[in-house]
């Protein structure tokens, strides 16, 4: 694969002041980096520093998909409840057996490599972008303009429906990314098909009120350089995200960390699984049943590591409110506000990324 050679003159944007890397690649890159700058230091709060592996007695819930299909009549009931258990006590779970060929899964994240590796330039015409419907925005940190520490990140986000938008370069990008989406919105809703009955509510009850024929889905591809001082900067702070579920996958490097039992848990995966977070809107259609689930990338020293999150969300449109079959005045009130989903995605991009600080506004 080619890399580019950092070239300061292009990759560098002076101010009156200081000179800002228009990536963290083109930072990583430069001969001159021994030490992480001061505008990349994070610093880690104390109470956030249990980090352990999964415990053998409580091991990261592993669901077989396709057991939703060929199962048994009870291996299926078996899965539904497995679903149910993960996404109120995890909010987290592994996918195996799954339709999307590990081909795909592959050329994929290769794609997602080349894009990251074009010139800079070629790159930055999709940079500026600010509205969160803007179809493609190439950027770095989380909000570069309002981080008060920038994170060890470049990221590309681009919305692939209802609409499908792509980077013209690489050339393969668009085929293969739109044969990606594909696949993976139809495992995304088959998944939410599961997690509604898992709910005691009709197996398309998730997919008809959150109108997914017109939902939005967007991939988030993620590029962590190797850091010179990896525990002085992060690459992606504590958060958890909008819409409903979050299938991840990444490149065979490690980074990515949940919050379970107020322990940071590393999440190691095989190459062929789906990592899948759920996410608010979850959370707030399930009136609080299922916890989205709060989630950091940490960053190394030796590998670059790729992540690609396809988030599987409501449409722009749709008003998001705990499920009326799921909530009544007397014993069980509804404990969040309805929003609509393009409201709360601008609310998310105007805060500091934190935890959950985005869904505890919509909190009653
Ligand atoms: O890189 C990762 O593993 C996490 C990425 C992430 O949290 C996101 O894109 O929302
Ligand atoms: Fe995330």
């Amino acid at each position: 694969m080619a890399s580019t050679t950092p070239d300061a003159s292009q990759n560098q944007e002076s101010t009156k002041n200081s000179i800002i890397f228009r990536s963290v690649k083109t930072l990583a890159e430069s001969p001159e980096l021994t030490s992480v700058p001061s505008s990349y230091t994070y610093a880690t709060n104390p109470d956030d520093e249990l980090v352990t592996d999964p415990d053998d007695d409580d091991p990261i819930p592993v669901i077989d998909y396709s057991l939703l299909f060929t199962g048994t009549p009870d291996q299926r009931a078996k899965t539904i409840h497995d679903l149910g258990r993960a996404c109120e006590e995890w909010g987290f779970f592994m996918v195996i057996n799954h339709s999307v060929p590990k081909s795909l899964m592959e050329k994929m994240v290769d794609q997602v490599f080349a894009f990251f590796n074009l010139k800079e330039e070629d790159k930055q015409e999709y940079a500026g972008n600010k509205n969160v419907t803007d179809p493609i925005r190439y950027g770095t940190s989380f909000n570069a303009s309002m981080d008060r520490v920038k994170f060890w990140r470049d990221f590309i986000k681009i919305i692939v429906h209802p609409e499908f938008h792509s980077p013209d370069k690489p050339p393969a990008f668009r085929d293969t990314c739109e044969e990606y989406c594909r696949k993976t919105r139809e495992l995304g809703r088959e998944l939410l098909k599961g997690i509604s009955e898992s709910l005691g509510l009709e197996a398309d009850y998730i997919d008809r009120t959150m109108n997914l024929d017109h939902g939005l889905q967007i991939i988030a591809a993620n590029l962590y350089s190797p850091c010179p001082q990896p525990d002085l900067a992060m690459g992606m702070p504590p958060h958890s995200d909008h819409g409903l579920l979050n299938l991840l996958i990444q490149n065979g490097v490690c980074g990515l960390q949940v919050l379970h039992n107020k322990k940071w848990i590393n999440v190691s995966s095989a190459p062929n699984r789906f990592l899948v977070l759920v996410s608010d809107h979850l959370e707030i259609l399930s009136n609080g049943k299922y916890k989205s689930v709060v989630h950091r990338a940490v960053v190394s020293n030796k590998a670059t590591r790729i992540s690609l999150a396809t988030v599987i969300a409501p449409s722009l449109d749709t008003v998001v409110e705990p499920a009326s079959e799921l909530t009544d005045n007397q014993t069980n009130p509804a404990a969040y506000v309805g929003m609509k989903h393009k409201d709360y995605m601008e609310l998310q991009r105007t805060n500091h990324l934190y935890g959950k600080s985005v869904l505890n506004q919509v909190k009653i």
